[in-house]
């Protein structure tokens, strides 16, 4: 199982199908348009944060088990970048001190019943595949994707949750020991339109893959 992370609107969407494609796996995706709390986060993060988060964990842990039923999957996104954005909007004041400290227990819980069920199935997240790139790129992205909700002008709070989370996910990275990682600047290639930059990542993926196996085999 491979898991893609990395900031909001760097295009894990776009890499997951990709990788999927080339790997010969099932893409899993948490579907934006059927969550029923987003919206309402961005526009009301204090009152729906806290809902929000529980919701996310709730879909990364179903796709997490779904993953580890299948022989190959690529998870859109890694359940380990949840607990950054509870952090941060636990700093930020939207939840609370006793709201952190029962999501961390509620996590700790559900990451020990994966830990069982992956020694089960004998799957695991083997690689975890880190999108960066500048701040500037990642807005602009998220400014053509155009969801409303999203969309910075003439909201300096959002720009700054965005700066915060973008600082945060560096170190979240660097500190990252889950599993095998490795990091992709995603402004470096053009996987929409450009089919030798397509093959340039997928090598670099797969020769990551090829060293994590033969390693894993000593
Ligand atoms: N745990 C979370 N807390 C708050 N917001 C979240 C959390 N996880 C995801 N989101 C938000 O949900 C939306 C998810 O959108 P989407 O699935 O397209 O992912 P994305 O992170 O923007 O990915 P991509 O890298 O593909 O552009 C984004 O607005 C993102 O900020």
């Amino acid at each position: 199982m491979i898991t893609m992370a990395g900031m909001i609107g760097v295009g894990k969407t776009t890499y997951t199908n990709y990788m999927a494609e080339m790997f010969n796996a099932e893409p899993l995706f948490e579907e934006v348009s059927e969550n029923p709390i987003l919206d309402a986060y961005y526009s009301e993060p204090t009152k729906y944060a806290f809902s929000l988060q529980i919701y996310f964990l709730n879909q990364r842990i179903k796709s997490i088990k779904r993953g580890m039923r299948l022989d190959r999957a690529i998870l859109d996104r890694s359940i380990y970048e949840d607990a950054l954005f509870t952090q941060v909007n636990n700093m930020n004041g939207n939840i609370s001190d006793v709201e952190w400290n029962l999501y961390q227990d509620l996590l700790a819980n559900m990451m020990d019943d994966i830990r069982i069920i992956s020694e089960n199935t004998n799957q695991q997240p083997e690689l975890l595949v880190y999108l960066t790139g500048p701040f500037d790129m990642i807005l602009e992205k998220i400014k053509r994707r155009g969801r409303s909700y999203e969309q910075v002008d003439g909201r300096p709070d959002l720009l700054a949750y965005y700066q915060q989370l973008y600082t945060m996910y560096g170190e979240w990275y660097e500190s990252y020991d889950k599993s095998a990682k490795m990091s992709i600047d995603v402004s470096q290639y053009d996987i929409i339109d450009s089919e030798s930059d397509r093959h340039t990542v997928a090598k670099l993926i797969q020769d990551t893959y090829d060293q994590l196996l033969l390693t894993s085999k000593i």
